[in-house]
């Protein structure tokens, strides 16, 4: 069944708007974990996604665990290889990196991945991963060796190639830390011609920020770096 999927989905039929923070398993203060599971529980978050362009440390199942036990979100492994699945987790988003044509990252992780997932309980989300040019060059690019997206029309017509392919979300990235968010034209462009929900993240450094990824059309935001940054962010203007 698929739950998670399925609430996201209803989700975006109610125009109920989604907001996932995003832990990087690299850069977890564990002297004050539980600071801030309690931080992620009493904000608005309604998922929470784990994962990084790499990741180095061996404690993710450790960190889902603990995450687990305290907090009744759903959490969703958002990876970039293989090495970073987790069990514990609730689902993955099986991301496919769409404006790129790197075959590793197009489907070449995914058929190293594909054994573990079938024998696993994870719900599974195929997602259309579009990075979009964002001022500077991010991780996903250096990883991936490509380059993002900035013309509009490719952008659209790549979102729309990824819901045809039978992707279920599609997720416009301009980079963990990114100096410019994507812009809300594009958001406005992209959500326009889809019928799945719409992930939006990278560099949203206000909560202003976030509610202009929603009127936007954003169905779903993440964010990484400014509640890392910020435990109080979501309490900020
Ligand atoms: C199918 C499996 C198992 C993996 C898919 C692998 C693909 C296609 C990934 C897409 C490209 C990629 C490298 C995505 C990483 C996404 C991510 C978690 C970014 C988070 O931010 P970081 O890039 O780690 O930023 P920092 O450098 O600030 O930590
Ligand atoms: O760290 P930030 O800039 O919030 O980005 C979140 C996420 O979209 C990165 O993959
Ligand atoms: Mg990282």
């Amino acid at each position: 069944m698929q739950m998670l999927y399925n609430d996201i989905l209803s989700a975006k039929n109610q125009n109920r708007k989604l907001l996932a923070i995003l832990l990087d398993p690299d850069k977890i203060d564990w002297e004050n974990l539980e600071l801030l599971i309690g931080k992620i529980c009493s904000s608005p978050a309604t998922h929470v996604f784990i994962g990084g362009s790499r990741v180095f440390t061996d404690r993710i199942d450790e960190l889902i665990v603990e995450i687990k036990d305290r907090c009744a979100l759903p959490i969703l492994l958002f990876p970039g290889n293989p090495s970073q699945i987790s069990h514990e987790a609730d689902g993955i988003l099986f991301l496919s990196l769409l404006s790129g044509r790197n075959p590793d990252f197009l489907i070449g992780h995914h058929v190293k991945a594909a054994p573990t997932l079938k024998n696993s309980k994870l719900e599974i989300i195929p997602t259309g991963y579009i990075l979009i040019d964002s001022g500077s060059e991010t991780a996903v690019a250096k990883v991936s060796g490509t380059n993002p997206l900035s013309d509009e029309n490719e952008i659209v017509s790549t979102a729309i190639a990824g819901q045809m392919l039978g992707k279920k979300l599609i997720y416009l990235e301009a980079g963990s830390g990114a100096k410019n968010a994507v812009h809300t034209q594009i958001i406005t462009s992209v959500s326009e011609n889809l019928d799945i929900p719409l992930i939006v993240g990278g560099g949203i450094k206000t909560n202003a920020g976030i509610r202009n990824a929603y009127d936007a059309g954003a169905d779903l935001v993440v964010i990484g770096t400014a509640f890392e940054n910020d435990l109080n962010f979501f309490g900020n203007d």
